[in-house]
């Protein structure tokens, strides 16, 4: 491609050099090839433009800057790289979120599971629909690995462009708040716009729950207008009423508004929920009629995750007796509230559960079905928020018989300085010390969990969910709460 061509998508582009064909496009100096057009990000690490000389060196056609370099190439200057790697990136895979329709998830908790049952849904009714995520990318029958729960800018058009070319007709996908404060999804046409809840998690990044909250309501300033003369491109927002952000993003959003709920007065509402140990049932009363809906899923929370993902799926005109039909047959979310099932007469629960409010709702629902004592295995990841970790040592002590706390990706910290900042929360609550063990080593951890569990307990492993990794200073070590699981209670038997 042309770069005239390219660049002519960003009017305010100052263009200095002579003209050139495009190859590709990239933001890493480390994976320019020759002809790539480079994009300099200032990151909040480094900032691409010190890495424009090493992209020159390996044979980059142009540059895009926001000041002119002392380079011999010709160099794009625009005011802001980051709107520029997103405008450029939707341009040279060809628009492909305009011929998809997309459907974003946005909120603390519940993104890819709501994501997971919109696009079971959406296929069960012969939509061909892709879904991008926490677990990856997947469209045609393939999952595939991806960087990022929402990639940036540049993946995630290619990405779009793939599954597009493969004749997939829709798209769900996670829109975490690092993608919106860092503009991932600028460039990419949502029609709808989901929201879950709005609870503590990243207060590395965020500096506040208010400004965590101004990221995530990014989503619905951006998402465009309820009125179009085409009904294609209207745009809705879907909000969970019993959430309060939700009164602060439907202020600011121009989309139609359509809301979920179990407590407040809703356009798609629960009631009559029954939570057991085999799954879920409830009522619902929707805008295009009344169903009762039954789920393998367990939980309260994953009745919000259901009617957000029925909201959706009317939205996109699938009948209500169809959704019911399609739900009855989720099996459930890899990874979210699993069962490790070997025979034993305990019960052991693998689940991804890494924020306060997740791991509170999970142990909510263990409770209501466990038939004796419950046992949890937790961690706080390292270089993430260090704040949420006393507050996750209390509510597990709070709602377990005994705790096991342990390692979650420590990444570059030390392992055993974030299993004291998570004891610091028991301590303050006096939990006895009888009560709770520090294990640093996750598989001994789960594997004195699983010996000390008798019949009728629960044993819930919080955190990794479908992780297969432990990240342990620069390593990825190979790591699966379920497959350890498995292996400590076979040792056990
Ligand atoms: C905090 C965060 O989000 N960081 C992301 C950010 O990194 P950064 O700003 O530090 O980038 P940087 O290292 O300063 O580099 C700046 C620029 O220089 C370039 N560079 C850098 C070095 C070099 O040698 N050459 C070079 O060209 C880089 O490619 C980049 O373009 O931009 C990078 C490129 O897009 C991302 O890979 C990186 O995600 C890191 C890996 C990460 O861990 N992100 C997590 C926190 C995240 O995004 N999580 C959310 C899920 C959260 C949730 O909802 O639970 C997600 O969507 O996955
Ligand atoms: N609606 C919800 N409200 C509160 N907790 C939830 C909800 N849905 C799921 N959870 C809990 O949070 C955990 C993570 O769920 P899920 O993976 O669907 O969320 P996510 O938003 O995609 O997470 P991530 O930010 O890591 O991508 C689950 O294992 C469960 O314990
Ligand atoms: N998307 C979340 C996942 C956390 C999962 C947990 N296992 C951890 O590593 O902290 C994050 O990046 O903060
Ligand atoms: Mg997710």
């Amino acid at each position: 491609m042309k770069l005239s061509e390219l660049t002519s998508v960003l009017t305010a582009a100052l263009i200095d050099g002579e003209e050139t064909e495009v190859m590709g496009l990239t933001s890493d100096s480390r994976r320019v090839k020759p002809g790539d057009l480079f994009i300099c990000l200032p990151g909040h690490t480094v900032d691409g433009h010190d890495y424009a000389a090493e992209a020159v060196k390996r044979g980059a056609a142009a540059l895009v800057v926001n000041h002119r370099m002392d380079l011999p190439v010709t160099q794009v200057i625009v005011r802001d790289c980051k709107f520029a790697l997103a405008a450029l990136a939707d341009a040279f895979y060809g628009q492909p979120s305009h011929t998809m329709t997309m459907i974003g998830v946005t909120g603390t908790n519940g993104k890819t599971t709501t994501t997971t049952l919109i696009s079971k849904i959406l296929n069960d009714f012969g939509l061909p629909t892709g879904l991008i995520g926490t677990i990856g990318m997947t469209y045609g029958g393939h999952t595939y690995p991806m960087s990022c729960t929402t990639p940036d800018a540049l993946e995630l058009q290619h990405s779009l462009s793939e599954m597009s070319r493969s004749g997939t007709q829709m798209c769900v996908m996670e829109v975490s708040s690092h993608a919106l404060e860092q503009g991932r999804v600028k460039g990419t046409h949502f029609r709808t716009a989901v929201f879950t809840n709005l609870t503590q998690d990243h207060l590395d990044y965020h500096q506040s729950l208010q400004e965590y909250r101004s990221a995530k309501g990014l989503f619905f300033s951006r998402l465009g207008n309820a009125f179009d003369k085409d009904p294609k491109r209207r745009k809705y927002a879907v909000l969970n009423v019993d959430d309060e952000a939700s009164r602060v993003f439907s202020k600011l959003t121009a989309a139609e508004i359509i809301t979920y709920g179990i407590h407040h007065d809703a356009d798609v509402r629960a009631s009559r929920i029954q939570i057991g140990a085999q799954g879920t049932s409830f009522h619902v009363e929707t805008f295009c009629g009344s169903a009762d809906i039954k789920l393998k899923l367990i939980g309260n929370f994953n009745v919000y995750n259901t009617l957000a993902a029925i909201t959706a799926a009317l939205i996109e005109g699938v009948p209500l007796s169809f959704i019911q039909q399609s739900l009855e047959t989720v099996s459930g979310v890899e990874g979210r509230v699993e069962s490790v099932d070997e025979g034993q007469p305990y019960s052991v629960i693998v689940d991804y559960a890494h924020t306060p409010d997740g791991l509170e709702n999970v142990l909510k629902t263990v409770k209501e079905i466990a038939a004796h004592r419950i046992l949890t295995v937790f961690g706080c990841g390292g270089d993430r928020d260090r704040s949420k970790r006393p507050v996750m040592g209390r509510i597990a002590a709070q709602w377990s018989d005994m705790v096991f706390i342990t390692s979650d990706n420590p990444r570059s910290e030390d392992p055993e300085q974030i299993l004291k900042d998570i004891e610091k929360g028991l301590i303050e609550d006096n939990v006895p010390a009888e009560r709770y063990l520090l294990i640093e080593d996750r598989r001994e951890a789960i594997k004195k969990a699983i010996e000390m569990a008798s019949p009728g307990d629960v044993v819930l492993i919080a955190g990794k969910g479908h992780e297969t990794y432990q990240l342990i200073g620069g390593k990825v070590l190979d790591f699966d709460d379920r497959i350890v699981a498995k292996e400590a209670i076979r040792g056990r038997q």
